[in-house]
């Protein structure tokens, strides 16, 4: 388990990203914060703790401006948003709110839905304005430090719906950003449960395969001693998990949880038990990549060690997440670039038109000696080959046909091309049908023609 410790702020838009400002903008000065966790383990708490300790610091860091202008150094210290149609009251004053566009009853009253389908709705109709709220935040990345985004206490209708996933890509490729899990520490003491959570966790960052950092709140109630060493020692989890039953809340005390011991019975080797077991020997190489915290957000406990995971988080971003954005981008305009190209050499195919823009009647090279400039290097098209073939006559030295591409044309110049063996190929006009004449009609007279000159000859 990484463990957080301060790190430096990487100057606001590395070389290597600003190098790609085509593709991607300059990295900002803000972090996007995305606070998710299970229900009631203290998300809304922690982004208001987070806030007023942000504030606080930023008044210590310019006290003169915050006692002339006291909203100043607030404002600039964090930027908060809520995404949670449901809740009543916040502990902070969100500076954009999902309430403030989608109102959740009147969206279960509409779509005779139930309150989680009411919030998934509503938070799904908030998404399609997410551009606007993109827009906003980013106008306010180079001002404050920390955009925190709170999210809805299902956790699931954020983490696993279509609107979560836009959200948070698109915060990621615009910000750097992590995922605060937060964890309520005082309902994790039972293996089970805490290793269900860890799942869950594990879940999320493969998912998002953002930089995550595991907040075990309310450590004023629980201490989370028990939870990381339960992280970085497997045998000290086996140990707890075979004092008894796995569901059961293990006594961790304050302490050492190997030293106290299960508050269950005795060794259960029940299907739950070997469950988590083998669950936890999963989890072992996602223990070793993540970084954990605790805090309490009621008292404001653990801020300091918070904010420096978000600085190894943002570190964790510029190296690694970025630049995989990056080369996805690269790679997806490439291949837009290479299907333009074909399918524009496609067309000039079609059209037989080099770049130029100069017309190449290539579909009468069939009778050599097209009159035209044709791109002798395009590949031939096989339609235009058949096409060229039937109109091509035996013996037939003379110059190309000028046609179009209409099947009527085609057989009149062949039949025009056919009955002009010394040469004299009718251009077109010659061959063309009279106003309302139908094709039998010139078949017709072209046959008398014929006749009248043979006679004549
Ligand atoms: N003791 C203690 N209680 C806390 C702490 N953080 C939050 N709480 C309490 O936990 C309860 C839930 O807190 P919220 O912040 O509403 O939790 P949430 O995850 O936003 O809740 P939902 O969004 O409704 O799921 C509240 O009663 C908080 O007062 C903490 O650090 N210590």
């Amino acid at each position: 388990m990484a463990s957080a410790s301060s790190s430096t702020t990487p100057a606001a838009g590395s070389s290597r990203s600003n190098q790609d400002a085509e593709l991607l903008p300059p990295i900002p000065k803000s972090n996007a914060i995305l606070v998710i966790g299970m229900a009631g383990s203290g998300k809304s708490t922690l982004a208001g703790a987070l806030s007023r300790h942000l504030e606080a610091e930023a008044a210590k860091r310019n006290p003169s401006a915050a006692s002339s202008d006291p909203s100043a150094s607030s404002s600039d210290a964090s930027y908060l948003v809520n995404l949670d149609p449901a809740v009543s009251t916040l502990n902070y004053e969100p500076n954009v709110d999902i309430r403030d566009t989608v109102d959740y009853k009147r969206v279960m009253d509409e779509y005779n839905l139930g309150p989680n389908g009411g919030i998934l709705t509503a938070l799904n109709l908030f998404t399609t304005k997410f551009d606007q709220v993109m827009g906003i935040l980013e106008g306010r990345s180079n001002e404050v430090d920390n955009i925190i985004l709170d999210t809805p206490g299902q956790i699931e209708i954020f983490t696993w719906s279509a609107s979560g996933t836009i959200i948070t890509d698109s915060l990621a490729s615009a910000l750097p950003t992590c995922i605060a899990y937060v964890v309520d520490t005082p309902r994790t003491t039972a293996p089970a449960t805490f290793m269900s959570n860890m799942l869950y966790a594990c879940s999320i960052m493969y998912k998002t395969k953002l930089p995550f950092i595991i907040v075990f709140n309310k450590e004023d109630e629980q201490d989370a001693g028990f939870a990381r060493e339960w992280m970085e020692d497997f045998e000290a989890f086996q140990e707890a998990l075979n004092k008894g039953n796995a569901t059961d809340q293990v006594d961790v005390g304050r302490g050492n949880p190997r030293a106290r011991g299960a508050a269950g019975q005795e060794g259960e080797a029940s299907y739950m038990n070997s469950l988590v077991n083998s669950m936890a020997l999963l989890l072992e190489e996602f223990y070793n990549s993540i970084r954990a915290v605790s805090v309490s957000s009621l008292t404001g406990s653990g801020m300091p060690s918070f904010l420096s995971a978000v600085q190894e988080a943002r570190q964790e971003y510029v190296d690694e997440y970025r630049p995989e954005l990056e080369a996805l981008r690269a790679s997806r305009k490439q291949k837009q670039e290479e299907r333009k190209k074909r399918e524009v050499e496609k067309m000039m195919r079609d059209l037989r038109v080099k770049p130029s823009g100069k017309a190449a009647p290539k579909a009468a090279t069939g009778a050599r000696g097209g009159g035209g400039e044709v791109d002798d290097d395009d590949e031939e098209d096989p339609r235009i080959t058949r096409m060229a073939d039937r109109m091509r006559v035996p013996g037939y030295e003379g110059d190309g046909l000028i046609m179009e591409p209409d099947d009527d044309d085609v057989l009149l110049q062949t039949h025009g091309a056919a009955q002009t063996q010394a040469g004299q190929v009718p251009r077109r006009g010659g061959a063309q049908r009279g106003e309302g004449e139908d094709l039998a009609s010139v078949g017709q007279r072209r046959r008398e023609e014929q006749l009248a000159r043979a006679r004549l000859g």
